[in-house]
């Protein structure tokens, strides 16, 4: 089996909703992968395991996604020296606000790369997770700028509805 590079971790499956789009991204670059639910608080001891060790198992980035009081990207980065890309997931009663600010609000320290709200964060994770492979892989590197010029070029093609 291929080992993965990046590793998806969210707080719960209800969050599968929204961090799919990561594994969209990822698979259109196919970059290998792995997908998990992991929780701070509901597994403690499985994410402590899971941070300690994912450098060892050759992941280069993890993107976190968890809704709430989301302190899992955090957690995940206090034991991990890797880049920890956090996503915050819409909650039911704050719109994800609260995962929002739970997530980039970490105090100096410990960093968590924090993205927007909902599915363009997740987009933009998986982004940004190719962007860091690609910086010494200059074929994953020409990837992302023909991903771009396909973004161009839907855009200046658009038709607007009369
Ligand atoms: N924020 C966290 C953490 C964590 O930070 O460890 N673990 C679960 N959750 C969040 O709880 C929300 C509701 O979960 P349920 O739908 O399972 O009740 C999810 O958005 C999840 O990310």
């Amino acid at each position: 089996m291929i080992k993965p590079l990046v590793s998806i971790v969210m707080g719960s499956k209800s969050d599968w909703d929204v961090m799919r789009h990561v594994v969209v991204i990822l698979d259109e670059f196919h970059i290998a992968h792995e997908a998990k639910v992991v929780s701070a608080h509901r597994t403690p001891d499985l994410m402590f395991q899971f941070a300690a060790e994912a450098r060892a198992r050759g992941i280069r980035c993890i993107i976190a996604g968890a809704g709430g009081a989301a302190h899992l990207p955090g957690m995940i980065a206090a034991k991990t020296t890797l880049p920890v890309l956090g996503v915050p997931v819409n909650s039911k009663h704050l719109q994800g606000l609260d995962s929002l600010l739970s997530i980039v609000q970490m105090p100096k320290g410990i960093p968590v790369a924090t993205f927007a709200i909902g599915e363009a964060g997740a987009v933009n994770a998986g982004l940004f997770a190719v962007e860091i492979l690609a910086v010494y892989d200059s074929e994953l590197n020409e990837q992302l700028n023909q991903y771009r010029q396909k973004q161009a070029e839907s855009v200046l093609t658009s038709e607007l509805p009369r």
